[in-house]
């Protein structure tokens, strides 16, 4: 029996810090995905892009309910960045259509997991059916309590920290706050991950296809994220993958800057 099946097998937990452990592997609070490599995986196959896409999609659906049973708290996906926008019109056309296809098929279970759907990103400059599709999962999952299911669409880390910048300047020059009550709590409030509030920084950060960079998400959160980069492509990734790296996760001794 894999360790993951194990996992979900008899739960003996306990509590490392603020990290929940369940039969020896630790469970990140706040897991961020870097789902790349679904064109790769499409090309491997002789088969047109897209169909990367959407079978990387169908991964999106067997990770969430993973995560959510390991009792991860929130898992935050990188769907679309600010720079996607870049790619062929027939490819964007496509993945704009992904999120309305996800809810059709998905919000049953995800009402029934008990996770709530949220955002991160300029979803108004979407297509309006794009943007309707995330609002109602949205709406209808709001209730829920458990996992937060946070979709980075049209997101881009370094307008997020300058946005964050432009809000407390403006606060500052109308007399609504002093450039002294700045702080970390203060610029973390502002930026888009500012509803998860102690939850907003990733603890672990999983990439996959075997590229090994930050691609602009979440820069200012993964400060004292762990990494882990695998050359698996995210279609394929699966839960003796996900197993894989909670136990490179379990084995790291995060510092947070101390000796
Ligand atoms: C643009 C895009 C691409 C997209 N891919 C599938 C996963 C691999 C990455 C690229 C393609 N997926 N997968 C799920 C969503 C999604 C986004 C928001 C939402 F509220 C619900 C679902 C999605 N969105």
């Amino acid at each position: 029996m894999s360790l993951l099946a194990k996992v979900f097998s008899h739960k003996k937990k306990h509590l490392v810090g603020h990290h929940l452990v369940l039969n020896e592997l630790k469970i990140p609070k706040h897991l961020a995905i870097i789902m790349d490599g679904n064109g790769r995986w499409a090309k491997k196959r002789h088969m047109p892009r897209v169909a990367g896409h959407k079978q990387g999609m169908e991964t999106v659906k067997t990770v969430t309910k993973l995560a959510s049973s390991a009792g991860v708290s929130v898992l935050t996906l990188y769907a679309f960045s600010t720079e996607n926008w870049s790619r062929p019109k027939d490819e964007v056309s496509f993945l704009m259509k992904l999120p309305v296809t996800f809810f059709d098929t998905f919000v049953p279970e995800l009402i029934e997991q008990n996770v709530r759907v949220e955002t991160i990103g300029d979803i108004n400059a979407l297509p309006e059916a794009t943007k309707k599709a995330v609002y109602d999962a949205k709406e209808q999952t709001s209730q829920n309590t458990g996992m937060v299911l946070n979709f980075a669409l049209n997101y881009g880390g370094q307008k997020e920290i300058v946005d964050a910048a432009a809000v407390l300047a403006k606060k500052v020059q109308e007399g609504e706050m002093a450039v002294e009550d700045i702080n970390p709590a203060a610029f973390a409030a502002e930026l888009t991950t500012g509803f998860l509030g102690d939850l907003a920084d990733p603890d672990l950060i999983i990439r996959t296809s075997g590229e090994e960079r930050l691609s602009n998400f979440l820069p200012y959160q993964a400060a004292y994220s762990e990494f882990y980069f695998t050359p698996v492509l995210w279609p394929d990734f699966d839960q003796e993958q996900l197993e894989l790296a909670l136990e490179s996760f379990t084995k790291r001794d995060r510092r947070f800057g101390k000796v």
